[in-house]
Protein backbone atom coordinates (compact mmCIF):
# COMPACT_ATOMS: atom_id res chain seq x y z
CA UNK A 1 0.00 0.00 0.00
CA UNK A 2 1.30 3.32 -1.03
CA UNK A 3 0.63 6.82 0.82
CA UNK A 4 1.29 10.14 -0.26
CA UNK A 5 3.25 12.11 2.10
CA UNK A 6 3.31 15.12 -0.01
CA UNK A 7 0.22 16.65 -1.86
CA UNK A 8 0.60 20.18 -3.52
CA UNK A 9 -2.13 21.89 -4.39
CA UNK A 10 -2.32 25.13 -6.59
CA UNK A 11 0.75 26.24 -5.75
CA UNK A 12 2.07 29.82 -7.20
CA UNK A 13 5.14 31.63 -6.04
CA UNK A 14 5.35 34.89 -7.32
CA UNK A 15 8.69 37.28 -7.43
CA UNK A 16 7.69 41.31 -7.71
CA UNK A 17 10.41 42.47 -9.00
CA UNK A 18 11.58 46.02 -10.13
CA UNK A 19 10.30 44.74 -14.04
CA UNK A 20 7.21 43.32 -12.90
CA UNK A 21 5.25 40.51 -11.08
CA UNK A 22 7.68 37.23 -12.42
CA UNK A 23 5.25 33.82 -12.57
CA UNK A 24 8.05 31.45 -11.18
CA UNK A 25 5.89 29.00 -10.23
CA UNK A 26 2.04 28.94 -11.36
CA UNK A 27 -1.21 26.97 -9.88
CA UNK A 28 1.38 23.31 -9.22
CA UNK A 29 0.10 20.62 -8.54
CA UNK A 30 1.28 16.76 -7.60
CA UNK A 31 1.53 14.68 -4.99
CA UNK A 32 4.83 12.60 -3.95
CA UNK A 33 4.23 8.72 -2.43
CA UNK A 34 5.92 7.50 0.87
CA UNK A 35 9.50 6.10 0.06
CA UNK A 36 9.64 7.07 -4.15
CA UNK A 37 11.70 8.97 -5.82
CA UNK A 38 9.66 11.70 -7.51
CA UNK A 39 11.67 13.67 -10.16
CA UNK A 40 11.17 17.39 -11.96
CA UNK A 41 12.63 18.03 -15.00
CA UNK A 42 12.73 20.90 -17.41
CA UNK A 43 14.61 23.11 -18.85
CA UNK A 44 16.52 26.15 -17.17
CA UNK A 45 14.58 28.51 -15.98
CA UNK A 46 11.25 26.50 -15.50
CA UNK A 47 10.41 26.92 -12.09
CA UNK A 48 12.43 23.56 -10.46
CA UNK A 49 14.29 25.21 -8.16
CA UNK A 50 11.78 27.70 -6.82
CA UNK A 51 9.18 24.44 -6.56
CA UNK A 52 11.90 23.27 -4.20
CA UNK A 53 12.74 26.45 -2.35
CA UNK A 54 8.57 26.48 -1.91
CA UNK A 55 8.85 23.38 -0.16
CA UNK A 56 11.30 23.93 1.80
CA UNK A 57 9.85 27.38 2.87
CA UNK A 58 13.25 29.35 1.91
CA UNK A 59 11.74 31.69 -0.64
CA UNK A 60 13.08 35.12 0.01
CA UNK A 61 11.84 38.84 -0.95
CA UNK A 62 11.47 40.10 -3.56
CA UNK A 63 9.50 36.62 -3.63
CA UNK A 64 6.23 35.21 -1.82
CA UNK A 65 4.18 32.03 -2.33
CA UNK A 66 1.15 33.90 -3.76
CA UNK A 67 -1.39 31.08 -3.86
CA UNK A 68 -1.89 27.08 -2.79
CA UNK A 69 -1.44 24.76 0.08
CA UNK A 70 1.35 22.05 0.73
CA UNK A 71 -0.32 19.05 2.77
CA UNK A 72 2.17 17.38 4.58
CA UNK A 73 1.28 13.77 6.23
CA UNK A 74 2.54 13.36 9.31
CA UNK A 75 0.33 12.09 12.39
CA UNK A 76 2.29 13.76 15.13
CA UNK A 77 2.46 16.79 13.26
CA UNK A 78 -1.07 16.93 12.94
CA UNK A 79 -2.08 16.52 16.39
CA UNK A 80 0.08 19.09 17.77
CA UNK A 81 -1.03 22.06 15.29
CA UNK A 82 -5.22 20.56 15.42
CA UNK A 83 -6.09 22.04 18.75
CA UNK A 84 -6.50 25.77 17.62
CA UNK A 85 -5.50 25.51 14.03
CA UNK A 86 -8.63 23.01 12.70
CA UNK A 87 -8.15 24.41 8.95
CA UNK A 88 -4.37 23.26 8.74
CA UNK A 89 -4.81 19.68 9.48
CA UNK A 90 -7.24 17.15 7.21
CA UNK A 91 -6.62 13.74 8.46
CA UNK A 92 -2.83 13.35 9.16
CA UNK A 93 -2.08 15.86 6.63
CA UNK A 94 -0.89 19.51 7.65
CA UNK A 95 -0.88 22.16 5.41
CA UNK A 96 2.43 23.61 6.04
CA UNK A 97 1.78 27.24 4.70
CA UNK A 98 -1.25 27.48 7.59
CA UNK A 99 0.91 26.64 10.25
CA UNK A 100 3.45 29.37 11.96
CA UNK A 101 6.91 30.06 10.96
CA UNK A 102 8.24 28.12 13.83
CA UNK A 103 6.75 25.02 13.82
CA UNK A 104 7.93 24.98 9.72
CA UNK A 105 11.18 25.92 10.72
CA UNK A 106 11.05 22.74 13.18
CA UNK A 107 10.69 20.61 10.66
CA UNK A 108 13.91 21.41 8.60
CA UNK A 109 16.58 19.42 8.47
CA UNK A 110 14.17 16.42 10.88
CA UNK A 111 11.38 15.86 8.01
CA UNK A 112 12.78 18.03 5.60
CA UNK A 113 16.38 18.30 4.47
CA UNK A 114 17.39 19.77 1.25
CA UNK A 115 20.13 19.23 -0.87
CA UNK A 116 21.58 22.49 -3.26
CA UNK A 117 23.14 22.52 -6.77
CA UNK A 118 25.94 24.42 -4.66
CA UNK A 119 27.63 22.42 -2.03
CA UNK A 120 29.65 25.90 -1.24
CA UNK A 121 26.33 27.61 -0.06
CA UNK A 122 25.72 25.22 2.80
CA UNK A 123 28.55 25.03 4.85
CA UNK A 124 30.84 28.10 6.73
CA UNK A 125 34.22 28.10 5.36
CA UNK A 126 35.44 29.06 8.85
CA UNK A 127 34.21 25.46 10.88
CA UNK A 128 35.89 22.11 9.25
CA UNK A 129 33.04 19.83 8.00
CA UNK A 130 32.92 17.40 10.87
CA UNK A 131 32.39 20.47 13.52
CA UNK A 132 29.26 20.96 11.15
CA UNK A 133 27.60 18.02 10.48
CA UNK A 134 28.28 17.53 14.05
CA UNK A 135 26.17 20.70 14.66
CA UNK A 136 23.21 19.55 11.74
CA UNK A 137 23.15 16.11 13.95
CA UNK A 138 22.86 17.90 17.10
CA UNK A 139 19.92 19.81 16.00
CA UNK A 140 18.07 16.67 15.39
CA UNK A 141 18.62 15.66 18.66
CA UNK A 142 17.14 18.83 20.06
CA UNK A 143 14.39 19.18 17.73
CA UNK A 144 13.14 15.08 18.78
CA UNK A 145 13.24 16.21 22.33
CA UNK A 146 15.42 13.05 22.77
CA UNK A 147 16.93 12.92 26.02
CA UNK A 148 20.30 12.33 24.81
CA UNK A 149 20.39 15.87 23.46
CA UNK A 150 19.91 17.24 27.59
CA UNK A 151 22.90 15.16 27.87
CA UNK A 152 24.44 15.99 24.95
CA UNK A 153 24.52 19.74 25.79
CA UNK A 154 25.95 19.36 29.86
CA UNK A 155 28.97 17.72 27.39
CA UNK A 156 30.10 21.29 26.44
CA UNK A 157 31.92 21.70 29.90
CA UNK A 158 34.11 19.33 28.38
CA UNK A 159 35.66 21.84 26.62
CA UNK A 160 39.02 23.40 27.10
CA UNK A 161 38.85 27.14 28.15
CA UNK A 162 40.11 28.22 24.09
CA UNK A 163 37.63 25.87 23.02
CA UNK A 164 34.72 27.73 25.56
CA UNK A 165 35.86 30.83 23.83
CA UNK A 166 36.00 30.23 20.18
CA UNK A 167 32.43 28.76 20.70
CA UNK A 168 31.07 31.59 21.89
CA UNK A 169 32.19 33.51 18.60
CA UNK A 170 31.15 30.65 16.50
CA UNK A 171 28.08 29.73 18.01
CA UNK A 172 27.99 26.72 15.86
CA UNK A 173 31.10 24.90 17.57
CA UNK A 174 29.24 25.21 21.21
CA UNK A 175 26.85 22.12 20.89
CA UNK A 176 29.63 19.81 19.16
CA UNK A 177 30.15 17.02 21.65
CA UNK A 178 32.33 13.62 21.50
CA UNK A 179 28.61 11.73 20.68
CA UNK A 180 27.79 13.70 17.64
CA UNK A 181 30.95 14.10 16.45
CA UNK A 182 31.11 10.43 16.26
CA UNK A 183 27.98 10.69 14.69
CA UNK A 184 29.16 13.13 11.78
CA UNK A 185 32.46 10.98 11.07
CA UNK A 186 29.52 8.11 10.78
CA UNK A 187 27.83 9.70 8.13
CA UNK A 188 30.66 10.88 6.20
CA UNK A 189 31.97 6.97 5.86
CA UNK A 190 28.55 6.54 4.98
CA UNK A 191 28.34 8.61 2.02
CA UNK A 192 31.77 7.00 1.16
CA UNK A 193 34.14 9.78 1.84
CA UNK A 194 37.78 7.73 2.90
CA UNK A 195 39.87 8.62 5.56
CA UNK A 196 36.71 9.89 7.45
CA UNK A 197 38.59 10.68 11.10
CA UNK A 198 40.81 12.68 9.34
CA UNK A 199 38.58 14.01 6.89
CA UNK A 200 36.33 15.36 9.59
CA UNK A 201 38.92 17.77 10.53
CA UNK A 202 39.04 19.56 7.29
CA UNK A 203 37.49 22.80 6.03
CA UNK A 204 35.39 22.95 2.65
CA UNK A 205 37.90 24.34 1.04
CA UNK A 206 40.07 21.45 1.61
CA UNK A 207 37.31 18.96 0.13
CA UNK A 208 37.22 18.37 -3.70
CA UNK A 209 33.52 19.41 -5.44
CA UNK A 210 32.80 15.72 -4.95
CA UNK A 211 33.78 15.48 -1.99
CA UNK A 212 32.01 18.78 -0.79
CA UNK A 213 29.37 17.26 -2.72
CA UNK A 214 28.95 14.33 -0.54
CA UNK A 215 29.57 15.81 2.35
CA UNK A 216 26.59 18.05 1.96
CA UNK A 217 24.44 14.95 1.84
CA UNK A 218 25.64 13.50 4.92
CA UNK A 219 24.94 17.25 6.33
CA UNK A 220 21.41 16.87 4.33
CA UNK A 221 20.63 13.14 6.07
CA UNK A 222 22.09 13.96 9.47
CA UNK A 223 18.59 14.91 10.55
CA UNK A 224 16.98 12.03 9.30
CA UNK A 225 14.51 13.04 6.98
CA UNK A 226 11.46 11.65 6.16
CA UNK A 227 11.86 13.81 2.53
CA UNK A 228 15.10 14.97 0.81
CA UNK A 229 15.05 17.60 -1.76
CA UNK A 230 18.37 17.18 -3.89
CA UNK A 231 17.86 19.94 -6.40
CA UNK A 232 20.69 18.93 -9.28
CA UNK A 233 22.48 17.14 -6.94
CA UNK A 234 25.41 16.24 -9.49
CA UNK A 235 25.18 18.39 -12.14
CA UNK A 236 28.25 20.57 -10.87
CA UNK A 237 30.28 17.16 -10.94
CA UNK A 238 32.18 15.18 -13.23
CA UNK A 239 30.17 12.11 -14.71
CA UNK A 240 32.07 8.95 -12.77
CA UNK A 241 31.12 10.81 -9.32
CA UNK A 242 27.93 11.98 -10.57
CA UNK A 243 26.73 8.49 -10.99
CA UNK A 244 28.42 7.52 -7.47
CA UNK A 245 26.39 9.68 -6.20
CA UNK A 246 23.10 8.42 -7.49
CA UNK A 247 23.78 5.22 -6.67
CA UNK A 248 24.40 6.84 -3.38
CA UNK A 249 20.99 8.48 -3.34
CA UNK A 250 19.77 5.10 -4.39
CA UNK A 251 20.99 2.81 -1.58
CA UNK A 252 20.30 5.38 1.12
CA UNK A 253 16.64 5.58 -0.30
CA UNK A 254 16.36 2.02 -0.44
CA UNK A 255 17.49 1.10 2.91
CA UNK A 256 15.66 4.22 4.89
CA UNK A 257 12.78 4.33 2.77
CA UNK A 258 13.40 7.77 2.76
CA UNK A 259 11.60 9.97 0.00
CA UNK A 260 12.94 12.01 -2.34
CA UNK A 261 12.34 14.85 -4.56
CA UNK A 262 14.93 15.44 -7.34
CA UNK A 263 15.28 18.10 -9.37
CA UNK A 264 17.18 17.88 -12.35
CA UNK A 265 18.01 18.62 -16.50
CA UNK A 266 18.86 15.36 -17.16
CA UNK A 267 16.26 13.19 -18.28
CA UNK A 268 18.85 9.91 -18.30
CA UNK A 269 19.15 10.98 -14.21
CA UNK A 270 15.30 10.80 -13.95
CA UNK A 271 14.59 7.48 -16.28
CA UNK A 272 17.27 5.69 -13.93
CA UNK A 273 16.31 7.31 -10.27
CA UNK A 274 12.45 8.13 -10.56
CA UNK A 275 9.27 6.24 -10.00
CA UNK A 276 6.99 9.24 -11.01
CA UNK A 277 8.04 12.65 -12.70
CA UNK A 278 6.59 16.24 -13.28
CA UNK A 279 8.02 17.83 -16.90
CA UNK A 280 8.25 21.58 -15.86
CA UNK A 281 7.65 24.95 -18.62
CA UNK A 282 7.03 28.08 -17.71
CA UNK A 283 6.06 27.59 -13.99
CA UNK A 284 3.65 24.84 -14.91
CA UNK A 285 3.92 21.29 -14.69
CA UNK A 286 2.83 20.66 -18.17
CA UNK A 287 2.79 16.35 -18.29
CA UNK A 288 2.89 14.23 -14.91
CA UNK A 289 2.53 10.54 -14.82
CA UNK A 290 4.78 6.98 -13.75
CA UNK A 291 8.13 6.88 -16.06
CA UNK A 292 6.66 4.72 -18.67
CA UNK A 293 3.59 7.86 -19.25
CA UNK A 294 6.40 10.16 -19.94
CA UNK A 295 8.95 8.00 -21.61
CA UNK A 296 6.71 6.02 -23.79
CA UNK A 297 3.24 7.63 -23.60
CA UNK A 298 3.68 11.28 -23.64
CA UNK A 299 1.50 13.84 -25.09
CA UNK A 300 3.03 16.92 -24.85
CA UNK A 301 5.25 18.55 -27.57
CA UNK A 302 7.73 19.56 -24.86
CA UNK A 303 8.23 16.22 -23.05
CA UNK A 304 9.01 15.10 -26.64
CA UNK A 305 11.06 17.89 -27.16
CA UNK A 306 13.00 16.67 -24.04
CA UNK A 307 13.18 13.13 -24.71
CA UNK A 308 14.65 13.67 -28.02
CA UNK A 309 17.88 15.41 -26.25
CA UNK A 310 18.48 12.76 -24.19
CA UNK A 311 21.97 13.14 -22.83
CA UNK A 312 23.95 9.57 -22.39
CA UNK A 313 24.77 9.66 -18.81
CA UNK A 314 28.14 8.31 -20.05
CA UNK A 315 29.35 11.46 -22.30
CA UNK A 316 30.52 15.17 -20.58
CA UNK A 317 27.71 17.46 -18.58
CA UNK A 318 24.89 15.34 -19.40
CA UNK A 319 22.72 18.50 -19.85
CA UNK A 320 19.75 18.84 -21.90
CA UNK A 321 20.28 20.04 -25.55
CA UNK A 322 18.12 23.49 -26.14
CA UNK A 323 15.01 22.94 -27.96
CA UNK A 324 14.53 25.25 -30.79
CA UNK A 325 13.17 28.81 -29.33
CA UNK A 326 12.99 30.87 -26.70
CA UNK A 327 12.96 30.50 -23.00
CA UNK A 328 9.24 31.72 -22.19
CA UNK A 329 9.12 35.18 -19.92
CA UNK A 330 7.78 34.78 -16.85
CA UNK A 331 6.59 37.84 -16.28
CA UNK A 332 3.35 38.27 -15.90
CA UNK A 333 2.26 40.99 -18.24
CA UNK A 334 3.86 39.31 -20.93
CA UNK A 335 2.88 35.89 -20.46
CA UNK A 336 -0.16 35.89 -22.30
CA UNK A 337 -3.14 33.44 -21.59
CA UNK A 338 -2.15 30.73 -24.32
CA UNK A 339 -0.19 28.05 -24.02
CA UNK A 340 2.72 28.89 -22.97
CA UNK A 341 4.87 26.36 -25.57
CA UNK A 342 2.54 27.40 -28.38
CA UNK A 343 5.56 30.03 -29.83
CA UNK A 344 8.16 26.64 -29.89
CA UNK A 345 5.75 24.05 -30.82
CA UNK A 346 5.83 22.12 -34.07
CA UNK A 347 2.12 21.34 -33.67
CA UNK A 348 0.86 24.59 -32.26
CA UNK A 349 -3.16 25.34 -33.89
CA UNK A 350 -5.61 28.15 -32.87
CA UNK A 351 -6.91 26.45 -30.08
CA UNK A 352 -3.82 26.40 -28.35
CA UNK A 353 -4.36 30.77 -28.21
CA UNK A 354 -6.05 29.81 -25.03
CA UNK A 355 -3.93 28.30 -22.00
CA UNK A 356 -5.34 24.80 -21.78
CA UNK A 357 -6.32 23.15 -18.70
CA UNK A 358 -4.86 19.37 -16.81
CA UNK A 359 -5.90 17.18 -19.11
CA UNK A 360 -6.31 13.38 -17.67
CA UNK A 361 -3.89 11.10 -20.57
CA UNK A 362 -3.88 7.39 -21.50
CA UNK A 363 -1.89 5.19 -18.99
CA UNK A 364 -1.61 5.19 -15.53
CA UNK A 365 -4.26 7.13 -13.17
CA UNK A 366 -1.99 9.85 -12.87
CA UNK A 367 -1.05 10.62 -16.39
CA UNK A 368 -1.92 14.14 -17.21
CA UNK A 369 -1.22 16.94 -19.27
CA UNK A 370 -1.53 20.49 -20.18
CA UNK A 371 -2.53 20.12 -23.58
CA UNK A 372 -5.09 19.77 -26.39
CA UNK A 373 -3.30 17.00 -27.63
CA UNK A 374 -4.61 14.79 -24.72
CA UNK A 375 -8.22 15.62 -26.52
CA UNK A 376 -8.07 15.78 -29.86
CA UNK A 377 -5.12 14.44 -32.42
CA UNK A 378 -2.92 17.37 -34.79
CA UNK A 379 -4.34 19.05 -37.63
CA UNK A 380 -2.37 20.65 -39.89
CA UNK A 381 -5.44 22.76 -41.12
CA UNK A 382 -5.79 24.30 -38.19
CA UNK A 383 -2.21 24.82 -37.23
CA UNK A 384 -0.66 28.82 -36.66
CA UNK A 385 0.51 29.96 -39.40
CA UNK A 386 4.18 29.88 -39.28
CA UNK A 387 5.45 33.06 -37.72
CA UNK A 388 2.84 33.67 -36.42
CA UNK A 389 4.07 34.96 -32.72
CA UNK A 390 7.00 36.65 -34.53
CA UNK A 391 4.13 39.17 -35.41
CA UNK A 392 2.17 39.20 -32.32
CA UNK A 393 4.83 39.06 -29.79
CA UNK A 394 8.32 40.25 -29.88
CA UNK A 395 10.37 36.74 -28.72
CA UNK A 396 11.12 36.19 -24.81
CA UNK A 397 14.36 36.48 -24.98
CA UNK A 398 14.73 39.61 -25.70
CA UNK A 399 12.01 41.07 -23.72
CA UNK A 400 13.28 39.93 -19.83
CA UNK A 401 16.66 38.17 -18.75
CA UNK A 402 16.52 35.21 -16.72
CA UNK A 403 18.89 35.79 -13.88
CA UNK A 404 19.89 31.95 -13.70
CA UNK A 405 20.71 31.93 -17.65
CA UNK A 406 22.33 35.43 -17.65
CA UNK A 407 25.54 34.74 -15.89
CA UNK A 408 27.29 31.68 -17.54
CA UNK A 409 25.84 30.84 -20.81
CA UNK A 410 26.83 32.31 -23.69
CA UNK A 411 23.98 34.70 -26.21
CA UNK A 412 24.56 32.64 -29.48
CA UNK A 413 22.26 29.79 -28.19
CA UNK A 414 18.94 32.80 -27.69
CA UNK A 415 19.66 34.05 -31.63
CA UNK A 416 20.23 30.38 -32.71
CA UNK A 417 18.40 29.81 -35.76
CA UNK A 418 15.31 28.20 -34.79
CA UNK A 419 15.05 24.49 -35.15
CA UNK A 420 11.94 22.81 -34.65
CA UNK A 421 11.67 20.03 -32.01
CA UNK A 422 11.57 17.53 -34.61
CA UNK A 423 15.17 18.31 -35.74
CA UNK A 424 16.11 18.45 -31.91
CA UNK A 425 14.24 15.54 -31.37
CA UNK A 426 13.64 12.46 -32.96
CA UNK A 427 12.64 9.40 -30.96
CA UNK A 428 12.40 8.77 -27.82
CA UNK A 429 14.32 5.72 -26.21
N1 LIG B 1 15.22 35.95 -6.64
C1 LIG B 1 14.53 36.03 -7.79
N2 LIG B 1 14.08 37.22 -8.25
C2 LIG B 1 13.37 37.30 -9.37
N3 LIG B 1 13.05 36.24 -10.13
C3 LIG B 1 13.46 35.04 -9.74
C4 LIG B 1 14.23 34.87 -8.54
N4 LIG B 1 14.50 33.56 -8.40
C5 LIG B 1 13.94 32.94 -9.46
N5 LIG B 1 13.30 33.83 -10.25
C6 LIG B 1 12.54 33.55 -11.47
O1 LIG B 1 12.00 32.26 -11.39
C7 LIG B 1 12.28 31.53 -12.58
C8 LIG B 1 12.45 30.10 -12.22
O2 LIG B 1 13.69 29.95 -11.58
P1 LIG B 1 14.23 28.56 -11.06
O3 LIG B 1 15.50 28.86 -10.36
O4 LIG B 1 13.17 27.87 -10.30
O5 LIG B 1 14.50 27.79 -12.41
P2 LIG B 1 15.07 26.31 -12.56
O6 LIG B 1 14.04 25.52 -13.29
O7 LIG B 1 15.51 25.80 -11.26
O8 LIG B 1 16.30 26.58 -13.53
P3 LIG B 1 17.77 25.94 -13.49
O9 LIG B 1 17.63 24.62 -14.18
O10 LIG B 1 18.58 26.90 -14.29
O11 LIG B 1 18.22 25.82 -12.08
C9 LIG B 1 13.55 32.18 -13.14
O12 LIG B 1 13.58 32.07 -14.50
C10 LIG B 1 13.39 33.60 -12.72
O13 LIG B 1 12.70 34.30 -13.72
NI1 LIG C 1 17.33 25.38 -10.45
Amino acid sequence: MTEDIIRVEGLSTRFFTEQGQVNAVDDLDFRIERGEVFGIVGESGSGKSVTARSLMDLIESPGRITDGEIWFNDAELADSVAEGNEEAVDGDFVDLLSITEQQRTALRGTSFSMIFQDPESSFNPSLTVGEQLAEAVEVQQRASANPRSTKAKTQTADYSFGNYLLSTMLPSQRFVTDESRERAIELLELVGIPDPVERADEYPHEYSGGMLQRAMIAQALAGEPDVLVADEPTTALDVTIQAQILDLLDELQEENGMTILLITHNLGVVARMCDRVGVMYAGEIVERGTLEDVFDDHVHPYTEGLLGSIPDLASAGGRLQPIGGNVPSLLDHEMGDRCHFADRCPKAMDQCLEHPPEYAAAGSDDHTVRCVLAERSYDEQDSLPTGYFDETERPAGDKHEDPDRSAGEPPEERTQPQTTIDEVGGESR
